[in-house]
């Protein structure tokens, strides 16, 4: 499978369940890129995910190896991530656990691209497509993700409570979330403007 994604339901049952309709309505990569949404799972050696496009490179990405992997340096440096950090999320690991978490569920956006890659554990990006209902994007380790600057996002552990990611930025990092209605805002109006 190239991608677990899948429009939620609106129950208030426990944000880290899996939230699917039934039946499931599941959500491709073409349809999260025309969303802006660039998605990249490690096991994937010939689709057209967003990396192999933009290089036409058909490289292999090893979480295990992060902090040595030629394939991730070769990303960072097509791409412009000159920032890097890694965050540990669980109750043990992550100060002021359960405020960052419900800060992260709270649905924002940001200035720039929010560009994540799982290196352990499991967790879920949720996505606003174009009508405004949620997508949900399961994350693992091995897998990248960008969202772009200006959509309405919100993350999650799932029932596993643990995640290990890498935030990558251009430049100096801006953690600024905004949160929604930031409809005036700029950023917000070039990121619809950029949706056809
Ligand atoms: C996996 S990094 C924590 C979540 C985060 O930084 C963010 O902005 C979520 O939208
Ligand atoms: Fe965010």
């Amino acid at each position: 499978m190239d991608i677990d994604a899948w429009y939620i339901n609106s129950s208030d049952e426990d944000q880290r369940k899996p939230h699917r309709l039934e039946p499931n309505k599941p959500v491709s990569l073409d349809e999260l890129e025309k969303l802006g949404v660039f998605y990249r799972k490690k096991s994937l050696s010939s689709a057209s995910t967003w990396y192999n496009l933009q290089t036409s490179q058909d490289g292999t990405l090893d979480a295990d190896i992060y902090e040595s992997d030629p394939e991730l340096e070769k990303i960072c440096k097509d791409q412009g991530y000159t920032y890097m950090d890694i965050i540990t999320i669980n109750k043990d690991a992550l100060p002021n656990y359960e405020e960052k978490l419900k800060m992260f569920f709270e649905e924002h956006l940001h200035m720039d691209d929010e560009i994540r890659y799982i290196l352990d554990g499991r967790a879920y990006f949720d996505v606003r497509d174009k009508e405004d209902r949620w997508i949900r994007i399961a994350m693992s380790k091995g897998d990248l993700i960008t969202l772009p600057s200006g959509i309405y996002h919100r993350f999650t552990l799932d029932e596993t409570n643990y995640t290990k990611a890498m935030r990558l930025f251009v430049g100096e990092p801006v953690w600024k979330a905004y949160n929604r209605p930031a409809d005036d805002l700029e950023i917000r109006k070039k990121y619809l403007d950029s949706l056809h």
